[in-house]
Protein backbone atom coordinates (compact mmCIF):
# COMPACT_ATOMS: atom_id res chain seq x y z
CA UNK A 1 0.00 0.00 0.00
CA UNK A 2 1.75 3.24 -0.82
CA UNK A 3 2.71 5.25 1.79
CA UNK A 4 -1.07 7.25 2.48
CA UNK A 5 -1.40 7.95 5.57
CA UNK A 6 2.40 9.29 6.49
CA UNK A 7 1.88 11.33 3.89
CA UNK A 8 4.33 14.68 3.63
CA UNK A 9 6.41 16.07 6.51
CA UNK A 10 4.16 18.51 7.85
CA UNK A 11 4.74 21.78 9.85
CA UNK A 12 3.02 24.86 10.68
CA UNK A 13 4.57 28.42 9.36
CA UNK A 14 5.08 29.57 12.80
CA UNK A 15 7.78 26.61 13.45
CA UNK A 16 10.04 28.75 11.27
CA UNK A 17 10.62 31.94 12.74
CA UNK A 18 13.05 34.15 10.96
CA UNK A 19 15.75 34.65 13.09
CA UNK A 20 16.21 30.75 13.27
CA UNK A 21 15.98 30.78 9.04
CA UNK A 22 18.63 34.13 9.71
CA UNK A 23 20.90 31.26 11.42
CA UNK A 24 21.02 28.64 9.36
CA UNK A 25 21.50 30.65 6.14
CA UNK A 26 24.97 30.80 6.11
CA UNK A 27 25.68 31.65 2.53
CA UNK A 28 22.76 29.98 0.82
CA UNK A 29 20.61 32.37 -1.29
CA UNK A 30 17.19 32.34 -1.73
CA UNK A 31 15.13 33.84 -4.79
CA UNK A 32 11.18 35.00 -4.40
CA UNK A 33 9.90 34.54 -8.02
CA UNK A 34 6.26 35.33 -8.94
CA UNK A 35 4.54 35.14 -12.50
CA UNK A 36 2.75 38.11 -13.30
CA UNK A 37 -0.21 38.50 -16.08
CA UNK A 38 -2.36 41.80 -15.33
CA UNK A 39 -1.71 41.60 -11.92
CA UNK A 40 -1.13 45.71 -11.26
CA UNK A 41 -3.68 45.37 -8.43
CA UNK A 42 -2.22 43.04 -6.36
CA UNK A 43 1.67 42.51 -6.98
CA UNK A 44 2.97 45.66 -5.82
CA UNK A 45 1.65 45.32 -2.09
CA UNK A 46 3.34 41.32 -2.47
CA UNK A 47 6.61 42.57 -3.25
CA UNK A 48 6.45 45.65 -1.01
CA UNK A 49 5.58 43.13 1.68
CA UNK A 50 8.45 40.60 0.94
CA UNK A 51 10.86 44.29 0.49
CA UNK A 52 10.37 45.27 3.98
CA UNK A 53 10.00 42.41 6.06
CA UNK A 54 12.34 39.94 4.18
CA UNK A 55 14.94 42.37 2.63
CA UNK A 56 15.15 45.56 4.59
CA UNK A 57 13.82 43.98 8.41
CA UNK A 58 15.84 41.29 7.59
CA UNK A 59 18.20 40.24 4.90
CA UNK A 60 16.59 36.57 4.29
CA UNK A 61 15.32 37.07 0.56
CA UNK A 62 18.25 38.22 -1.95
CA UNK A 63 16.29 38.61 -5.19
CA UNK A 64 12.55 39.25 -5.73
CA UNK A 65 11.62 38.71 -9.75
CA UNK A 66 8.20 39.21 -11.19
CA UNK A 67 8.22 37.86 -14.23
CA UNK A 68 5.85 39.41 -16.63
CA UNK A 69 3.51 36.97 -18.39
CA UNK A 70 2.01 39.25 -21.17
CA UNK A 71 0.66 41.68 -19.40
CA UNK A 72 -1.89 44.16 -20.51
CA UNK A 73 -1.78 46.46 -17.88
CA UNK A 74 0.63 47.71 -15.74
CA UNK A 75 1.91 44.94 -13.91
CA UNK A 76 5.82 45.81 -14.82
CA UNK A 77 5.16 49.32 -13.77
CA UNK A 78 4.12 48.47 -10.36
CA UNK A 79 6.23 45.56 -9.49
CA UNK A 80 9.43 47.78 -10.50
CA UNK A 81 8.21 50.58 -8.21
CA UNK A 82 7.92 48.32 -5.45
CA UNK A 83 10.99 47.03 -5.80
CA UNK A 84 11.34 43.76 -7.66
CA UNK A 85 13.39 42.77 -10.84
CA UNK A 86 11.20 42.35 -13.44
CA UNK A 87 11.68 40.34 -16.78
CA UNK A 88 9.50 40.19 -19.73
CA UNK A 89 8.60 35.99 -20.09
CA UNK A 90 9.50 35.90 -23.64
CA UNK A 91 12.97 38.05 -23.25
CA UNK A 92 14.05 35.19 -20.83
CA UNK A 93 16.18 32.56 -23.24
CA UNK A 94 14.89 34.45 -26.46
CA UNK A 95 17.07 32.20 -28.76
CA UNK A 96 13.84 29.78 -28.06
CA UNK A 97 10.27 29.52 -29.49
CA UNK A 98 8.11 31.26 -26.85
CA UNK A 99 5.56 28.88 -25.29
CA UNK A 100 2.48 30.35 -23.21
CA UNK A 101 0.84 30.14 -19.54
CA UNK A 102 1.94 29.96 -16.06
CA UNK A 103 4.65 26.91 -16.58
CA UNK A 104 6.28 28.67 -18.97
CA UNK A 105 6.35 31.80 -16.95
CA UNK A 106 7.93 29.68 -14.00
CA UNK A 107 10.43 27.98 -16.26
CA UNK A 108 11.32 31.38 -17.21
CA UNK A 109 11.56 32.61 -13.95
CA UNK A 110 13.98 29.86 -13.09
CA UNK A 111 16.09 30.84 -15.46
CA UNK A 112 16.60 34.47 -14.88
CA UNK A 113 16.84 33.88 -11.56
CA UNK A 114 19.96 33.04 -9.28
CA UNK A 115 19.00 31.93 -5.61
CA UNK A 116 19.88 28.45 -4.01
CA UNK A 117 16.18 28.37 -2.74
CA UNK A 118 13.81 29.26 -5.43
CA UNK A 119 10.16 30.48 -3.87
CA UNK A 120 7.08 30.75 -6.09
CA UNK A 121 4.61 32.88 -4.88
CA UNK A 122 1.45 33.52 -6.98
CA UNK A 123 0.77 37.56 -8.01
CA UNK A 124 -2.92 37.38 -7.35
CA UNK A 125 -2.90 36.97 -3.68
CA UNK A 126 -5.01 39.15 -1.22
CA UNK A 127 -4.01 38.26 1.80
CA UNK A 128 -0.53 38.08 1.36
CA UNK A 129 2.07 37.73 4.55
CA UNK A 130 5.85 37.23 4.90
CA UNK A 131 5.19 33.91 6.66
CA UNK A 132 4.48 32.55 3.51
CA UNK A 133 7.91 32.95 2.02
CA UNK A 134 9.59 32.20 5.72
CA UNK A 135 6.89 29.36 5.95
CA UNK A 136 7.96 27.47 3.12
CA UNK A 137 11.92 28.49 2.72
CA UNK A 138 12.29 27.31 6.56
CA UNK A 139 12.57 23.46 5.78
CA UNK A 140 15.12 24.21 3.07
CA UNK A 141 17.10 25.91 5.45
CA UNK A 142 16.71 23.95 8.30
CA UNK A 143 17.08 20.53 6.70
CA UNK A 144 19.40 19.18 3.72
CA UNK A 145 17.40 16.53 3.10
CA UNK A 146 14.40 18.63 1.88
CA UNK A 147 14.02 19.26 -1.48
CA UNK A 148 10.16 20.76 -1.86
CA UNK A 149 8.13 22.24 0.28
CA UNK A 150 4.56 23.08 -0.85
CA UNK A 151 1.92 25.33 0.92
CA UNK A 152 -0.98 23.90 2.61
CA UNK A 153 -3.65 26.57 3.51
CA UNK A 154 -7.46 27.42 3.78
CA UNK A 155 -9.23 28.41 0.37
CA UNK A 156 -12.05 30.24 1.14
CA UNK A 157 -14.47 31.13 -2.39
CA UNK A 158 -14.36 35.14 -2.60
CA UNK A 159 -16.99 36.21 -5.02
CA UNK A 160 -18.14 39.62 -6.05
CA UNK A 161 -19.87 40.22 -2.74
CA UNK A 162 -16.26 39.85 -0.86
CA UNK A 163 -17.91 37.49 1.67
CA UNK A 164 -15.58 34.12 1.76
CA UNK A 165 -17.17 31.02 1.50
CA UNK A 166 -15.07 28.83 3.71
CA UNK A 167 -13.26 25.92 1.99
CA UNK A 168 -15.72 26.81 -1.49
CA UNK A 169 -11.81 27.76 -3.04
CA UNK A 170 -9.80 25.53 -4.73
CA UNK A 171 -12.35 24.03 -7.22
CA UNK A 172 -10.10 22.44 -9.84
CA UNK A 173 -7.88 21.24 -6.57
CA UNK A 174 -11.10 19.49 -5.77
CA UNK A 175 -13.01 18.30 -8.84
CA UNK A 176 -10.10 17.45 -10.40
CA UNK A 177 -6.43 16.87 -9.17
CA UNK A 178 -7.42 15.88 -6.17
CA UNK A 179 -9.45 12.49 -7.04
CA UNK A 180 -6.60 12.20 -9.99
CA UNK A 181 -3.90 12.00 -7.62
CA UNK A 182 -5.26 10.03 -5.63
CA UNK A 183 -6.14 7.39 -7.88
CA UNK A 184 -3.21 7.10 -9.85
CA UNK A 185 -0.12 8.79 -7.37
CA UNK A 186 -2.01 8.27 -3.74
CA UNK A 187 1.61 8.83 -2.51
CA UNK A 188 0.81 12.31 -3.31
CA UNK A 189 -2.63 12.24 -1.47
CA UNK A 190 -0.95 14.25 2.04
CA UNK A 191 -0.47 17.37 -0.21
CA UNK A 192 -3.42 19.17 1.30
CA UNK A 193 -3.33 22.07 -1.84
CA UNK A 194 -1.51 20.55 -4.66
CA UNK A 195 -2.52 22.93 -7.13
CA UNK A 196 -1.16 25.74 -4.82
CA UNK A 197 1.01 28.12 -6.34
CA UNK A 198 3.12 28.78 -3.23
CA UNK A 199 5.95 26.08 -3.39
CA UNK A 200 9.78 26.83 -3.00
CA UNK A 201 12.43 24.21 -3.77
CA UNK A 202 16.08 24.29 -3.96
CA UNK A 203 17.42 24.83 -7.30
CA UNK A 204 19.47 22.24 -7.90
CA UNK A 205 16.22 19.76 -8.00
CA UNK A 206 13.79 22.31 -9.83
CA UNK A 207 16.63 22.36 -12.97
CA UNK A 208 16.10 18.78 -13.22
CA UNK A 209 12.51 18.48 -13.93
CA UNK A 210 10.35 19.59 -17.02
CA UNK A 211 8.16 22.49 -16.39
CA UNK A 212 4.66 21.71 -18.13
CA UNK A 213 3.03 24.80 -19.70
CA UNK A 214 0.10 26.43 -18.60
CA UNK A 215 -1.45 25.29 -15.79
CA UNK A 216 -0.56 21.89 -15.73
CA UNK A 217 2.91 23.01 -14.37
CA UNK A 218 2.15 22.29 -10.08
CA UNK A 219 0.55 18.73 -11.25
CA UNK A 220 3.41 18.07 -13.47
CA UNK A 221 6.22 19.12 -10.39
CA UNK A 222 4.46 17.04 -8.23
CA UNK A 223 4.55 14.12 -10.04
CA UNK A 224 7.91 14.53 -11.60
CA UNK A 225 9.60 15.44 -8.01
CA UNK A 226 7.82 12.08 -6.23
CA UNK A 227 9.54 10.34 -8.89
CA UNK A 228 12.91 12.25 -9.10
CA UNK A 229 13.42 12.76 -4.96
CA UNK A 230 10.75 10.59 -3.10
CA UNK A 231 8.17 11.79 -0.24
CA UNK A 232 10.80 12.11 1.68
CA UNK A 233 12.59 14.62 0.48
CA UNK A 234 8.85 16.57 -0.18
CA UNK A 235 7.64 18.47 2.47
CA UNK A 236 4.43 20.54 3.60
CA UNK A 237 3.62 23.84 5.46
CA UNK A 238 0.57 25.03 6.68
CA UNK A 239 0.56 29.16 5.61
CA UNK A 240 -3.34 29.57 7.46
CA UNK A 241 -5.34 31.08 4.40
CA UNK A 242 -4.87 32.21 1.40
CA UNK A 243 -7.43 34.00 -1.06
CA UNK A 244 -6.35 35.19 -3.92
CA UNK A 245 -8.66 36.40 -7.50
CA UNK A 246 -10.67 33.84 -9.15
CA UNK A 247 -11.30 32.87 -12.56
CA UNK A 248 -14.64 31.87 -14.48
CA UNK A 249 -15.76 28.51 -14.14
CA UNK A 250 -14.88 28.28 -17.93
CA UNK A 251 -11.38 29.66 -17.52
CA UNK A 252 -11.45 26.25 -14.68
CA UNK A 253 -12.81 24.26 -17.00
CA UNK A 254 -9.71 24.81 -19.60
CA UNK A 255 -7.32 24.63 -16.85
CA UNK A 256 -8.75 21.39 -15.67
CA UNK A 257 -8.34 20.14 -19.19
CA UNK A 258 -4.66 20.98 -18.97
CA UNK A 259 -4.26 19.01 -16.17
CA UNK A 260 -5.76 16.29 -17.23
CA UNK A 261 -3.26 16.01 -19.90
CA UNK A 262 -0.56 16.29 -17.53
CA UNK A 263 -1.84 13.09 -15.43
CA UNK A 264 -2.65 11.56 -18.97
CA UNK A 265 0.98 12.15 -20.21
CA UNK A 266 2.89 11.08 -16.98
CA UNK A 267 1.16 7.61 -16.95
CA UNK A 268 2.12 7.12 -20.31
CA UNK A 269 5.74 8.20 -19.30
CA UNK A 270 5.36 6.18 -16.32
CA UNK A 271 4.08 3.07 -18.55
CA UNK A 272 0.58 3.02 -16.97
CA UNK A 273 -1.51 3.58 -19.60
CA UNK A 274 -1.08 2.69 -23.76
CA UNK A 275 -1.99 5.11 -25.94
CA UNK A 276 -3.63 3.58 -28.92
CA UNK A 277 -5.77 6.84 -29.32
CA UNK A 278 -4.39 10.39 -27.74
CA UNK A 279 -6.93 12.13 -25.65
CA UNK A 280 -8.43 15.33 -27.76
CA UNK A 281 -6.89 18.25 -27.43
CA UNK A 282 -10.19 20.33 -27.38
CA UNK A 283 -12.45 21.55 -25.48
CA UNK A 284 -15.77 22.51 -26.36
CA UNK A 285 -17.36 25.05 -24.42
CA UNK A 286 -21.06 26.24 -24.32
CA UNK A 287 -22.37 29.00 -21.92
CA UNK A 288 -21.15 33.01 -22.10
CA UNK A 289 -17.69 33.03 -21.53
CA UNK A 290 -15.26 31.43 -24.01
CA UNK A 291 -18.05 29.37 -25.50
CA UNK A 292 -16.91 27.30 -28.47
CA UNK A 293 -13.64 25.38 -29.33
CA UNK A 294 -11.06 25.56 -26.18
CA UNK A 295 -7.14 24.00 -27.00
CA UNK A 296 -6.71 22.23 -23.93
CA UNK A 297 -3.25 20.73 -25.06
CA UNK A 298 -0.06 21.72 -22.94
CA UNK A 299 3.51 21.54 -23.87
CA UNK A 300 6.27 21.27 -21.42
CA UNK A 301 10.27 22.45 -21.21
CA UNK A 302 13.00 20.52 -20.66
CA UNK A 303 15.06 20.24 -17.24
CA UNK A 304 16.77 23.27 -17.87
CA UNK A 305 19.58 21.31 -16.85
CA UNK A 306 19.69 19.99 -20.39
CA UNK A 307 20.27 23.25 -21.73
CA UNK A 308 22.54 25.15 -19.63
CA UNK A 309 23.12 25.40 -15.63
CA UNK A 310 21.15 27.86 -13.97
CA UNK A 311 23.95 29.74 -12.98
CA UNK A 312 25.54 30.05 -16.05
CA UNK A 313 21.90 31.48 -17.27
CA UNK A 314 22.17 33.76 -14.53
CA UNK A 315 25.66 35.44 -15.72
CA UNK A 316 24.85 35.27 -18.89
CA UNK A 317 22.48 38.29 -20.30
CA UNK A 318 19.25 36.17 -20.17
CA UNK A 319 16.81 39.18 -19.56
O1 LIG B 1 -0.16 32.77 -18.47
C1 LIG B 1 -0.12 32.99 -17.25
C2 LIG B 1 -1.17 32.62 -16.36
C3 LIG B 1 -1.07 32.91 -15.01
N1 LIG B 1 0.04 33.55 -14.55
C4 LIG B 1 0.16 33.89 -13.12
O2 LIG B 1 0.14 32.70 -12.35
C5 LIG B 1 -0.52 32.95 -11.11
C6 LIG B 1 -1.70 32.00 -10.98
O3 LIG B 1 -2.51 32.18 -12.11
P1 LIG B 1 -4.11 32.44 -11.97
O4 LIG B 1 -4.37 33.38 -10.87
O5 LIG B 1 -4.60 32.75 -13.33
O6 LIG B 1 -4.62 30.98 -11.57
P2 LIG B 1 -5.64 30.64 -10.42
O7 LIG B 1 -4.98 31.04 -9.14
O8 LIG B 1 -6.89 31.38 -10.69
O9 LIG B 1 -5.81 29.17 -10.54
C7 LIG B 1 -0.94 34.41 -11.12
O10 LIG B 1 0.05 35.18 -10.46
C8 LIG B 1 -0.97 34.73 -12.60
O11 LIG B 1 -0.76 36.10 -12.88
C9 LIG B 1 1.09 33.88 -15.40
O12 LIG B 1 2.11 34.42 -14.95
N2 LIG B 1 0.98 33.60 -16.73
O1 LIG C 1 -6.63 25.16 -6.98
C1 LIG C 1 -7.45 25.43 -7.87
O2 LIG C 1 -8.48 24.72 -8.10
C2 LIG C 1 -7.25 26.62 -8.81
C3 LIG C 1 -8.52 27.51 -8.82
O3 LIG C 1 -8.75 27.98 -7.53
P1 LIG C 1 -10.15 28.70 -7.18
O4 LIG C 1 -11.25 27.67 -7.37
O5 LIG C 1 -10.33 29.88 -8.09
O6 LIG C 1 -9.98 29.10 -5.72
O7 LIG C 1 -6.13 27.42 -8.38
C4 LIG C 1 -4.86 26.86 -8.44
O8 LIG C 1 -4.64 26.14 -9.62
C5 LIG C 1 -3.69 26.56 -10.59
C6 LIG C 1 -3.32 25.34 -11.45
O9 LIG C 1 -2.45 24.49 -10.76
C7 LIG C 1 -2.44 27.18 -9.98
O10 LIG C 1 -1.57 27.66 -11.00
C8 LIG C 1 -2.89 28.35 -9.12
O11 LIG C 1 -1.73 28.94 -8.52
C9 LIG C 1 -3.82 27.88 -8.02
O12 LIG C 1 -4.42 29.04 -7.47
Amino acid sequence: MARLQEGPHSSTAAEWPVDALMRAKDTTTVSVVLPARDEESTVGDIVTTIRRDLVERVPLVDEILVVDSNSTDATAERARAAGARVVAQNAVLPHLPPLTGKGEALWKGLAASTGDIVVFVDADLRDFRSHFVTGLAGPLLADADVCFVKAAYERPYVGEDGVPRPAAGGRVTELVARPLLNMFWPELAGFAQPLGGEYAARREVLEQVPFVTEYGVEFGLLVDLLELVGLDAMAQVDLGRRTHTHQSVAALGRMAGQIMHTAWSRLERQGRVLSSEPPAGTLLQFGTDGAGLADITVAERPPLASLVSGRELARRDVA
